[in-house]
């Protein structure tokens, strides 16, 4: 057992970050923005979400959870693996604990990003990040720098790990309503919405998906809402439940078209329908971060509340135990293919494994193109 995770010497948990108190929330929104376009007023408004929470997103200690989680899987199961964390964002930044890695002597990294769906954010983005830190590293002549090399975990949303927790959270949410709306409450499945460029982009070129309104973004939202609502419905014995894939967090200017309908709109919507109550599910997310905390429990509940419409909020993966273990099985499973082992790739539905690596022309960036590292078009 000991030698399952060869090649691989390291498992890096790379994430989005947040602010950790007041005067971290302006210098955190400029790192974030930094060269895309978002309006003023728009980050006004959104550093008064983070204000409202004491400055804190709860997103750096939801990270500090997993990171323990699979620290205690993984010595649970005997896979001498050891887990780093860095972020794009915030501290810890991804250049320090990859600095830190090879001059540690790791040499070859598995990345594991915390965003479970093809899209340039999600995905390639990442990827720039990692070519970023890694071309800067070997500038200023960093130990070890040039021998470190990335990989990056394959997409898991249709991960029996991610998919299963969520079934539970969603009929644990249903349990919560009053049971006289129980069986009428429909089921709102939320993702962060993205301008329609970068979704019908998202995905590897020859990916089917990539050809339908939306790409592969969609597509993989659009399974993992349908296997949800399938086993709500056995589990509930309401067969015909409504549901819907809606959005939420959208930024950037008005006039650009980004994905719809908004999750508040739905809300309006379903209540007009005859809606007894609405549970809102955001398989986008992979934990109850910002998007989750100011979106849906405080702006969309409001609005829930003003329409006198009952509503519920399904929890996320977060630091579950079976996503941790999700995350071994990815591990592993990458490692021995890695080797020329053959491998069953473990997923649900219909849409089958993503890529181990990303083709060129993956996820692109909406204009301009940086160099992205773990995929075909980097060279180490
Ligand atoms: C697809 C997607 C995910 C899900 C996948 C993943 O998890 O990666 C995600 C996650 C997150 N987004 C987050 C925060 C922000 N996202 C912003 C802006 C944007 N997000 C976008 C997309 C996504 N974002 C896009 C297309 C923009 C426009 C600007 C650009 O093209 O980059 C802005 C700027 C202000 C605003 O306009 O809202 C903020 C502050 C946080 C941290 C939350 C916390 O602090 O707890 C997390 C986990
Ligand atoms: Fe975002």
């Amino acid at each position: 057992m000991s030698d399952a995770h060869a090649p691989y010497d390291a498992l890096l948990l790379l994430s989005f970050g947040g602010p950790e108190g007041p005067e971290d929330v302006v210098p955190f929104l400029e790192n974030v923005t930094r060269g895309r376009g978002i309006p003023k007023e728009r980050l006004a408004e959104v550093g008064q979400h983070y204000f409202l929470f004491g400055g804190v997103s709860p997103i750096n200690a939801q990270n500090r959870e997993l990171l323990a989680a699979l620290r205690a899987d993984f010595a649970d199961h005997g896979l001498d693996l050891p887990v780093h964390w860095g972020n794009r964002n915030w501290a810890p930044y991804l250049v320090d604990t990859l600095r830190e890695m090879a001059a540690d002597g790791h040499r070859r990294v598995l990345v594991l990003a915390t965003s479970a769906y093809a899209n340039y954010s999600g995905c390639r983005q990442y990827r720039e990040n990692l070519a970023a830190a890694l071309t800067a590293l070997r500038e200023e002549g960093a130990p070890g720098a040039a021998e470190l090399r990335v990989d990056k975990l394959r997409l898991f949303y249709n991960h029996p790990g991610f998919v299963e927790p969520m079934i539970e959270s969603t009929l644990a949410a249903l349990e919560s309503l009053p049971e006289t709306v129980r069986a009428g409450a429909r089921l709102a499945f939320t993702t962060h919405s993205i301008p329609d460029v970068l979704a019908d982009t998202s995905g590897a070129p020859a990916d089917p998906a990539r050809s339908t309104p939306g790409g592969a973004y969609v597509a993989q939202h659009r399974e993992v809402a349908r296997l949800i609502a399938t086993a709500v419905a056995e589990a509930t014995g309401v067969v015909d439940r409504p549901w819907e894939l809606v959005y939420q967090s959208r930024s950037g200017a008005p006039h650009i078209p980004w994905l719809e309908p908004d999750i508040c709109d739905h809300l309006e919507a379903e209540q007009a329908a005859g809606a007894a109550a609405v549970v809102m599910v955001p398989i986008g997310f992979v934990s109850d971060h910002m998007e989750v905390k100011y979106d849906l429990d405080t702006q969309a509940r409001e609005k829930a509340d003003e329409l006198g419409l009952p509503v519920a909020r399904a929890a996320t993966v977060g630091a579950d135990p079976r996503f941790a273990a999700a995350v071994r099985d990815l591990v592993l499973e990458r490692a021995a293919r890695e080797r020329g082992e053959r491998v069953g790739p473990c997923t649900l539905g219909a849409l089958g494994a993503s890529h181990d690596v990303c083709p060129v022309g993956c996820c692109p960036a909406a204009r301009g193109a940086a160099p992205a590292a773990a995929g075909e078009d980097w060279i180490n």
